[in-house]
Order: C-alpha cells, then sequence, then structure tokens
C-alpha cells in the first residue's frame, strides 16, 4: 500500500525530444463508477480498459466486502452484482487510502442503507472535508455515529430504516457531492432531485441511465442542471469500454509541449467535453495539439492526440473553466513555467481540498525551481521563461499527493537543471505506469 511504503524520491532531468506513441490507463473516474454500479446491479458486468490503479483498486474492495463478486480473466473484469438493494454490511472498515472519488461515492451509497459503515483512509484522505457529503446524506436521515473533528475520517454511518428523498442544491462545483446525492437516491423511495448551478464531470448521469436508472436531466434558461432519479428501480450489468484518462493524458501531453523538437501521439483518450478543459487552454497557449480520428466509443467521445514541442504563450484562463480541469491546474502550471509572458489562473478554491493543498503546493514547487509565481487566495499567476534557463535545482514537497508528484517530474524534463520529487510512490493511485511510458517516449526521469 503506497500510504504505507517508504518514501521513494525521484529526479528528472532536461530531455531530448519525445516521440512515439501510448496509450495512457483508463480513466478513474468511470473505473470508480463501473466497480460501483457493477457491483450494484443484478447480473455481470464486464469492463475493460480498467484504470488498475490504487485508488478505483480501493473501490473494488469496498464492493467485494459488500457482496459483489469481482474476478479479472485476461483483460476483462467481470464483476457479479449484489442485486438492486441488496448490499450487505461490511464486517471491516472500508479502507479508501488516498480516494476522495472512492470514499464520497460509496458514502452516498452505503449512507442510507439500514446499516454501519465504517471508512478510513491514509493521512491525505483524513485531512479532506466529507461535511459536504454527510450533510445531505443527514438530511436523508444518515446518522455519523462517529467522525474526527471536521467531520473528517474515519467516521462510522449509520443508514434509516427508509431514507427520505430531498431536493439539493449543491453548494460547490463538485462532481462528488452531485454524485454522492444520486447514489443515496438509488436505494431511497420517491425521486431525489440535484440541483447543479455550474456542471461538472457527468459521468455519474451517463452511466447510471446506462445501467437502466431512471434518471432524466433538464437544463433550465440560467443553465442550472435539475437531475432527478427514481429511487429503487433496477440496475442491470452492462458492458463497459473505459477510455484513457483525459487527467493522466496531461502529463505526457504537456512534456511533449516543453521538451522541443517532440512529437508524440496519446492513443484512445476520453473527449467528453467536461473534461477537455486543459486541451482547450493549451491549444489557447500556441500548444500545437490536433485532435485525430475523433470518434464515439460505449457513448464517450474518445479521439488520438498528436503534440508537438511547441513556443507557449500565457493566457488568462478563467474561473467558469475550472470544474472542466479541475485536476489539471497543476500540469497547467508547469506549461505555464515555459509560457511566454504570464498565464493567470482562477477561481482555484477547490484545489484547495485535494489530496493536498493543491494551490500552495504548485505554487512553493515553482518557486522551489526557480519560477516566478504569485499564489492568490484561489488564484495562480505564472511568469515563464521559455528557455528553461536558471530554472530546476529543487526539491518538491509532494504531500501524498500524485498529481503533485507528476507534474513537477515533467518540469524537469524541460529545465536547465534537474527537478526532484520527495515521493514518488503516490503516483500508483491514478498512473502505476507513469514512469515506464514517460521514459519510453524518451523522458529522463528515475
Ligand atoms: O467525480 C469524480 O470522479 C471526480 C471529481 C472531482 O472531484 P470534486 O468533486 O471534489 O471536484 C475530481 O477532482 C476527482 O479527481 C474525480
Ligand atoms: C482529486 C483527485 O482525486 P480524488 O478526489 O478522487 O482523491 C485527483 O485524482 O486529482
Amino acid at each position: 500500500m503506497a500510504h504505507d511504503a517508504k518514501p521513494h524520491p525521484a529526479t528528472a532531468r532536461r530531455s531530448p525530444a519525445l516521440t512515439g506513441t501510448a496509450r495512457v490507463p483508463g480513466d478513474k473516474s468511470i473505473s470508480h463508477r463501473s466497480f460501483m454500479f457493477g457491483g450494484l446491479a443484478s447480473g455481470e458486468t464486464r469492463i475493460t480498459g480498467l484504470l488498475e490503479g490504487e485508488d478505483v483498486m480501493r473501490t473494488g474492495e469496498a464492493m467485494k466486502a459488500m457482496g459483489a463478486h469481482i474476478t479479472k480473466t485476461g483483460d476483462e473484469w467481470v464483476i457479479r452484482g449484489t442485486g438492486n438493494g441488496a448490499l450487505l454490511q461490511p464486517q471491516a472498515p472500508l479502507d479508501f487510502g488516498n480516494a476522495g472519488t472512492g470514499s464520497r461515492l460509496t458514502m452516498g451509497l452505503v449512507g442510507v442503507y439500514d446499516m454501519e459503515t465504517t471508512f478510513v483512509g491514509d493521512a491525505s484522505l483524513q485531512s479532506r472535508p466529507m461535511a459536504r457529503v454527510l450533510d445531505p446524506l443527514r438530511e436523508m436521515g444518515m446518522q455519523v455515529l462517529k467522525s474526527s473533528p471536521g467531520d473528517r475520517m474515519p467516521l462510522t454511518l449509520r443508514g434509516p430504516k427508509v431514507a427520505a428523498p430531498i431536493s439539493y442544491r449543491v453548494p460547490m462545483a463538485s462532481a462528488q457531492v452531485k454524485s454522492a446525492v444520486l447514489l443515496a437516491g438509488l436505494n431511497t423511495p420517491g425521486v431525489t432531485t440535484v440541483i447543479e448551478p455550474v456542471m461538472t464531470r457527468d459521468h455519474t448521469e451517463k452511466m447510471l441511465k446506462g445501467f437502466g436508472a431512471n434518471l432524466e436531466v433538464e437544463t433550465d434558461s440560467l443553465g442550472v442542471r435539475h437531475i432527478r432519479i427514481e429511487g429503487q428501480g433496477r440496475l442491470t450489468g452492462q458492458t463497459i469500454a473505459v477510455p484513457g484518462d483525459p487527467s493522466s493524458a496531461g502529463f505526457p501531453l504537456v512534456a511533449a509541449l516543453i521538451v522541443p523538437g517532440s512529437d508524440i501521439t496519446i492513443e484512445n483518450v476520453l473527449m467528453n467535453p467536461t473534461r477537455t478543459g486543459l486541451l482547450l487552454t493549451l491549444q489557447e497557449m500556441g500548444g500545437r495539439i490536433e485532435i485525430l480520428n475523433p470518434r464515439n466509443a460505449g457513448g464517450e467521445d474518445v479521439a488520438d492526440l498528436r503534440v508537438r514541442g511547441s513556443e507557449l504563450r500565457g493566457v488568462k484562463v478563467p474561473a467558469e473553466r475550472a470544474p472542466s480541469m479541475i485536476d489539471e491546474y497543476p500540469v497547467l502550471a508547469v506549461a505555464a513555467a515555459f509560457a511566454e509572458g504570464e498565464t493567470l489562473m482562477e477561481g482555484l478554491d477547490e484545489l484547495r481540498v485535494k489530496e493536498s493543498d493543491r494551490l500552495s503546493a504548485v505554487a512553493n514547487g515553482l518557486k522551489a525551481n526557480g519560477v516566478d509565481c504569485t499564489e492568490g487566495e484561489a488564484s495562480l499567476s505564472v511568469r515563464g521563461r521559455p528557455d528553461g534557463k536558471g530554472l530546476g535545482g529543487g526539491t518538491v514537497a509532494t504531500h501524498l499527493d500524485h498529481r503533485i508528484a507528476m507534474s513537477f517530474l515533467v518540469l524537469g524534463l524541460a529545465t536547465e537543471k534537474p527537478v526532484s520529487i520527495d515521493d514518488a510512490n503516490m503516483i500508483a493511485t491514478s498512473f502505476p505506469e507513469f514512469m515506464g511510458l514517460m521514459k519510453g517516449l524518451g523522458a529522463a526521469i528515475g
């Protein structure tokens, strides 16, 4: 388990042009949901392309602990679900490791079952706010029997005999909160409504519909989404091909943009419009990214991305774009370190409650490597140095955060001096193949 392992430092050095073709692992959001919905549904769910990162594997373990059967044959994961409303009380605490998505969505899923469930995680997960999902679940009748101060993990939930449907307006842009309430709605008689003023990734809505849930989405004249789910319907097992994770693709993508002369192709990347903010921003910065062979696969848009070394220029990234690239700001900040002029990113409040306080982790990592930047309350501005001269030479504190670790290894591929990180272990939570994939493209990381 990464969070129990000894720290494993790593270093990246200025690299020759990156070349070749690669496939990043399956999308993390879709992978978590495939295990959860498959574990809940009647019949069999077959999954290919699943992300076998630690976060997702823990969701699989949790579903097994509540009665799902999960096996792997060749490249295919096969789940025999518990059937609707038939989750069992787990005999031991569910350990979600580093995973916000796995833990928060599972709280929604089981919080309204008439049983007790205990959630534990690593030091990063224990520091993250859980009130955002516990509050609406309390309104539905759930009790929090035990928690650490401020509604933090470890915590024990107890569901009601019969849950009450609610109408809930999500107060922050969070797909995890939206999803937790919708999943609680699955085991609640009547119609549960989630009102989403700012659209976030829509995998829960799309996939629940695909599994046969009675769910409808209406967007009103102000652009506010009203998502209604009827409880206690039937979910039926599905066949799912998980597309490549655009958040993981961001690392080789930015690496190829900043290493002069690079020319790489990343195949089969999810292009769901709720996830493409980084691509758009990098294109606005002058990044040479071609979207090749756009197609639809299993209800999702996917494409291959050809990326070439580029002369980037700073841009202003509007706050409204944040939900479509929320996990990509650390690596965008790395691209900005090599752009001509200033890149200003706004609307970053949610970055403070990820695996680490990403806003300060990024600013501190950039400063430790000579990059000129300013951290605001909810903004970051970076003034780049296109030739990378004078940059690098620092060691970055990753704070148990996989995206901080990968982003700063990418930084070191184009800085004059090497960049080190204090611990590469957490990379395994979302992108176990990262080191091998980057080295295969020619990156000097070790
Ligand atoms: O629903 C999901 O799969 C996710 C939602 C986002 O979190 P928030 O809902 O906290 O923004 C994102 O950061 C996370 O990596 C995955
Ligand atoms: C925020 C992330 O994940 P989670 O919230 O699932 O821990 C992430 O992967 O960047």
